[in-house]
């Protein structure tokens, strides 16, 4: 079977689009695999495809799949390129729409001057929610629900690093770092992945607050390694650090591969996250 895509990004964070509109496509895990596949396929962080909508009131439906072909719940950079996508492709005149994803329903909105804003719904603190197992371990400090002492075990020694756990219908663990670009990123990333304490794994996101509105942030995604920016993750830091009080919204997140910006008024309240979306090419393949 051949399958018309077009390859996408946001801040650097790549995606195969596919417009499944017309008749929905199911592949198996290794098929989206390969297609996300940096070698023996197109190359991708995520494969979006959009869909025809299940609840009324949604414009679409949209399905996101990691690059090791895992289908996941939330993607905040893929949200814009979705927009940019269907509008390109002529599937919706609306600038506002509501897209049906795995968990809720988010907001995107294309702004008169070609920027995207999603309303990415409220955050989910409660670790249950995330989901974090958090049973037997104190928090930082008493009465504080914020923040976790997590031991990671690094070769034959152990190391203990503060995590705060937020769920943007995606799990995500963050911590605090001095300095970005000698965070323990590759090494640390993955253990926090599949830590045992997170049975659906986790984002692990490392932030540097450079002043109260602006942070540098890098993230080792669940199913794609380290991306060049991850939109859900920009959330979760910006909701940790504000409830940390180490930062005040709105704030702008630098990643390593461009600018987004997220505001959040606080408990309860939706997350905006804004940013670029990109159209590089479009292909067809065979799969
Ligand atoms: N790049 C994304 C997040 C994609 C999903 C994530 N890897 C997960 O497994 O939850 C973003 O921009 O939010």
């Amino acid at each position: 079977m051949k399958l018309k895509f077009t390859k996408m990004h946001g801040a650097g964070n790549d995606f195969i689009v596919i417009d499944a509109t017309a008749a929905p496509i199911e592949l198996s895990p290794a098929q989206w695999q390969r297609l996300a596949d940096r070698r023996f396929g197109i190359g991708a962080d995520q494969i979006l495809v959009v869909q025809q909508p299940a609840t009324e009131g949604c414009d679409f439906k949209y399905r996101i799949f990691n690059n090791d072909g895992s289908e996941v719940e939330q993607c905040g950079n893929g949200a814009r390129a979705f927009v940019k996508f269907v509008t390109e492709k002529g599937l919706t005149s609306k600038s506002s729409i509501r897209v049906e994803t795995m968990k809720g329903i988010i907001a995107p909105r294309l702004e008169a001057d070609g920027s995207i804003t999603v309303d990415m719904g409220a955050p989910r603190l409660d670790p249950a929610e995330v989901p974090f197992d958090a049973a037997g371990l104190a928090g930082w400090a008493e009465g504080d629900d914020t923040t976790w002492p997590l031991p990671v075990k690094t070769g034959g020694s152990s190391k203990t690093v503060f995590i705060s756990v937020v769920s943007m219908g995606n799990p995500h663990a963050v911590q605090v770092v001095d300095n970005v670009d000698t965070a323990p990123v590759a090494e640390t990333g993955p253990l926090i992945e599949h830590h045992p304490r997170f049975p659906a794994r986790v984002n692990a996101g490392f932030m540097q607050v450079v002043e109260r509105h602006h942070i540098r942030l890098r993230v080792h995604e669940r199913g794609a390694g380290e991306t060049l920016a991850c939109g859900t993750g920009a959330c979760a830091a910006v909701v940790a650090g504000i409830r940390r009080g180490l930062l005040d919204s709105p704030v702008r997140v630098s990643a390593r591969g461009g600018e987004l910006s997220i505001a959040w008024a606080g408990p309860g309240q939706p997350v905006f996250l804004s940013g670029p979306a990109v159209t590089v090419f479009e292909g067809e393949v065979e799969v």
